[in-house]
């Protein structure tokens, strides 16, 4: 699951998303005065929403995940959600021309706010979408997130959601044991506080039988956008060594940010 090698698709027909393709969006300087337009790519379960949280907080651009766009369409039960819940359920990927017209509206909206850069998770999934999204705008960075397959499958069952507050948790706990050469890693569960305890609910996709899907899906379709930045020069392969206290810091020092305490408090 996940780990296959890559080979780059080619033959994509480049047809242009019109909201998306036709327009060149703005290269913004954040506070720091570095543009940042990042993209996290990584397997479902990796934790690529719990990081590019943190490093949104950190150097203050948006965390742009489309899978929450897909999600909030869904809420909203507008024309396109009962469609998008039958796809979403099998672990399948939504159609390109949905999913860039849902991340162009989230762009263009944080443009009129003036936002600065962004940290794009789930998006590009396709090579095609990776192809669209460098025909509008240049990505400075991929940071390819990788965690050790055996971590990934609970990484998802334990995914908890506070239905109030909208915080993510995990109450899976990893421990794996040291064989083979191989070191041992242990994850501790991301508990909620006291207050959204009571209030967990799970995410619909996150039944083993979807959570293997969509690995699936990830490697057919995804892990060749891996090899489309590689190609590129802007690929930044991450093990994670274990949970957050000891991949943050290890993730800060790979992206040249530092890890001083301050940094580490800035974005917990
Ligand atoms: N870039 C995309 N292209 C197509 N479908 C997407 C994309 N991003 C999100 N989706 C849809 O939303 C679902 C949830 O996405 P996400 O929260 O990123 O899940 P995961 O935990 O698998 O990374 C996906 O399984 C897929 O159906």
């Amino acid at each position: 699951l996940c780990s296959s090698s890559s080979t780059v698709s080619s033959g994509f027909e480049l047809r242009s998303a019109p909201s998306f393709a036709s327009k060149q969006l703005p290269l913004q300087r954040s506070p720091t005065g570095r543009n940042y337009q990042w993209v996290f790519l990584g397997c479902p379960g990796v934790g690529k929403g719990t990081y590019a949280s943190r490093l949104s907080n950190l150097i203050g651009v948006p965390h742009i995940a489309t899978g929450d766009l897909v999600r909030d369409e869904l809420a909203s039960s507008g024309p396109l959600s009962s469609q998008l819940a039958e796809i979403v359920n099998q672990g399948k990927l939504v159609s390109d021309e949905i999913i860039i017209d849902l991340l162009a509206k989230r762009l263009e909206a944080g443009e009129a706010k003036g936002e600065t850069g962004f940290i794009l998770d789930g998006f590009p999934r396709t090579v095609r979408q990776a192809e669209i999204l460098e025909g509008v705008t240049d990505i400075d960075l991929v940071v390819n997130l990788k965690l050790r397959e055996e971590a990934l499958l609970a990484k998802c069952l334990g995914r908890r959601i506070c239905s109030q507050c909208g915080g993510n948790y995990n109450i899976a706990s990893i421990d794996i044991k040291g064989e083979n050469g191989q070191p041992g890693m242990y994850m501790a569960p991301l508990l909620p506080p006291p207050q959204c305890a009571s209030k967990l609910i799970t995410r619909s996709d996150d039944t083993e039988e979807v959570v293997k899907e969509r690995l699936r899906v990830y490697d057919e379709l995804t892990k060749p956008v891996e090899e489309f930045y590689r190609l590129r020069g802007k690929l930044l392969e991450f093990d994670l060594p274990g949970g957050i206290p000891e991949s943050w810091p290890k993730l800060l020092q790979a992206l040249n940010l530092g890890d001083n305490d301050d940094k580490r408090s800035a974005a917990a």
